[in-house]
């Protein structure tokens, strides 16, 4: 006999088939249709901005950006310059609205602002690599971070680091004295002398990159800055499960473990360096004032030993902390300077009368000698550093950057909904005729004192600008510096192609697609 679990009088009360499939039904088509209605408004709003039209209603264009690499960057400054009405472009990325800042006006508006300092999606794919480290990061995580390792690139340290850039440009002129008179590609030696300092300066290391004719690291670095660059503008490989059936997934753990293996075997090598010194410095009385306390503590030492320093045995930092600030320097620090000393050298090599101004500039500073550069040349070297500034104003080494809105927003009198992604495009930005009139000219005379007064601060913006600035440009510039003097105070350089033929892939660095082929002359011996 079967059990009578509701009682009889209660049928009524229980809904027919007709009615569950009816509310089902309705509950789906209420649901479907405030969804599409909420997208309608959200597309709605995102084309108010300028823009090529949506292909596919409701998803948007999933070809805009579909072309090939190194037409990307000429595709997007035609597109903004078709479109733009109010220095803002809107392209739809499959579903996903990016707007395009091209010019000083908007690139304001969010780079200053305190609010806006959330990284946008495209820096997810960055994540399995540098997973939240000070790049990434955000909200109360990327404050505290940004706090504590403001103080690491402090002048005075950067300054004992002046001896590194010095004994790796003396490598890399030996090197490339090797190929004078030939015809060669410039790109990896530059490459490998950057990353020889990072890997030291950061890490304390040496890894002799110049020395070995080919780097694991280097190529590991490649491979990943292509995955994450295909990820940014391939829809289907943007979710993980659909990245995962492609080759690229295996390809990207074969990198990671080769970028992780190195930088965990540091962070080990470099702890137990951490504790001897540790030791010794109980032993020995200390005689600092409070003010010059933190300098002169941390002089001598890698920014990785100041990050075990600031760990307070893993309290502050864990070893993953370490592992993803460490990586991020690694990541930002190598081949931001690589691709910027590339451009500079191959705008020289195409302006021989500004090469001769910075030769000019080399012996008076340095006169026929050839010892190390020091800070106090640095500040001579006043032509030189016009010329990397306005090389990495024709060529910004970091070619666009993302935020995303967290809520809605107006900028430059559109209102942005919150979850939109807006893209600083530098390469376009450092274009606009209004601050730089023939702006494909290299002209370094740009940033001559008298020039620069007046000019909207955000016209030039290769290092970001505002609260998410690049932490390490003093560094760069210095590193740069000392490593084009190195050069140029030893060779003539002649780029063997010129700017109009040249293809560039925008990567997350701006890199010349294959390469910057110069033929060097030996200027001691003309
Ligand atoms: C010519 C060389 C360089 C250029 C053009 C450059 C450019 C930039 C740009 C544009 C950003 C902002 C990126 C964004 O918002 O997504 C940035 C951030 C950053 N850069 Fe650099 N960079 C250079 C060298 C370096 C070096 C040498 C280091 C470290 C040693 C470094 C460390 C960083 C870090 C950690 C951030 C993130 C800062 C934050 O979000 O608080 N960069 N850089």
């Amino acid at each position: 006999m079967a059990v009578q679990i509701i009682p009889e009088h209660l049928y009524d009360l229980i809904p027919s088939r007709l009615t569950v499939i009816f509310s089902l039904a309705s509950l789906i088509c209420f649901t479907v249709g405030s969804a599409l209605f909420r997208r309608y408004k959200f597309m709605k709003e995102c084309n108010k901005v300028p823009g090529p039209p949506a292909q596919i209603p409701l998803f948007g264009s999933f070809t805009e950006l579909f072309v090939d690499a190194d037409q990307l960057l000429p595709h997007c400054t035609n597109l903004y310059y078709k479109w733009n009405k109010n220095s803002m472009l809107r392209v739809w990325i499959g579903p996903l609205p990016w707007f395009i800042l091209g010019a000083a006006e908007s690139a304001e508006v969010v780079l200053s602002s305190n609010k806006i300092i959330d990284k946008s999606g495209e820096y997810d794919f960055l994540h399995p690599w540098l997973a939240t480290g000070l790049l990434t990061s955000t909200g109360s995580k990327w404050h505290q971070r940004r706090k504590m390792l403001t103080p690491t690139f402090h002048f005075k340290i950067l300054e004992d680091f002046v001896h590194v850039f010095n004994e790796q440009s003396k490598i890399l002129v030996e090197k490339l004295s090797k190929e004078v008179g030939q015809d060669f590609d410039i790109f990896p030696f530059i490459t490998l002398c950057t990353l020889d300092v990072i890997c030291e300066t950061a890490m304390g290391r040496h890894v002799n990159a110049q020395s070995k004719s080919d780097s694991d690291y280097v190529r590991a670095v490649y491979s990943l800055s292509r995955i994450v660059q295909l990820r940014q503008i391939r829809p289907w490989l943007r979710p993980d499960w659909l990245f995962n059936l492609f080759p690229y997934a295996s390809e990207q753990q074969q990198g990671l473990s080769i970028l992780h293996g190195f930088t965990d075997q540091m962070i080990r090598e470099r702890k137990i360096e951490h504790k001897l010194r540790k030791a010794q410095k109980e032993t020995e009385a200390k005689t600092v004032t409070k003010d010059d306390e933190f300098v002169s503590k941390k002089r001598n030492l890698a920014f990785l030993d100041l990050l075990i320093e600031a760990s307070q045995d893993g309290k502050a930092l864990s070893d993953l902390d370490i592992r993803e600030e460490v990586d991020t320097f690694m990541f930002e620090g190598h081949d931001t300077t690589a691709a910027a000393i590339n451009w500079s050298l191959f705008l020289l090599g195409n302006n021989p009368e500004v090469q001769e101004q910075v030769s000019e500039e080399l012996i008076r500073v340095f006169g026929n000698s050839d010892r190390p550069v020091t800070m106090a040349d640095l500040n001579e070297l006043k032509y030189l550093e016009c010329c990397i500034k306005e090389a990495l104003r024709i060529y910004p080494s970091v070619p666009l950057f993302a935020r995303q809105l967290m809520e809605d927003t107006t900028i430059c009198g559109y209102d942005l909904p919150s979850g939109a992604t807006l893209m600083a495009v530098p390469y376009i930005i450092h274009r606009d005729p209004t601050y730089f009139p023939e702006p494909d000219r290299f002209r370094p005379e740009r940033f001559f004192p008298e020039n620069i007064r007046g000019r909207h601060p955000y016209a030039y913006v290769p290092f970001s600008a505002g609260p998410r600035n690049c932490i390490g440009q003093k560094f760069a510039m210095m590193e740069e510096k000392v490593i084009l003097a190195s050069v140029l105070r030893r060779f003539h350089v002649k780029a063997l192609d010129k700017p109009e033929n040249l293809p560039i892939l925008a990567e997350l660095i701006l890199r010349p697609r294959d390469g910057i082929r110069v033929h060097l002359t030996n200027k001691k011996s003309t």
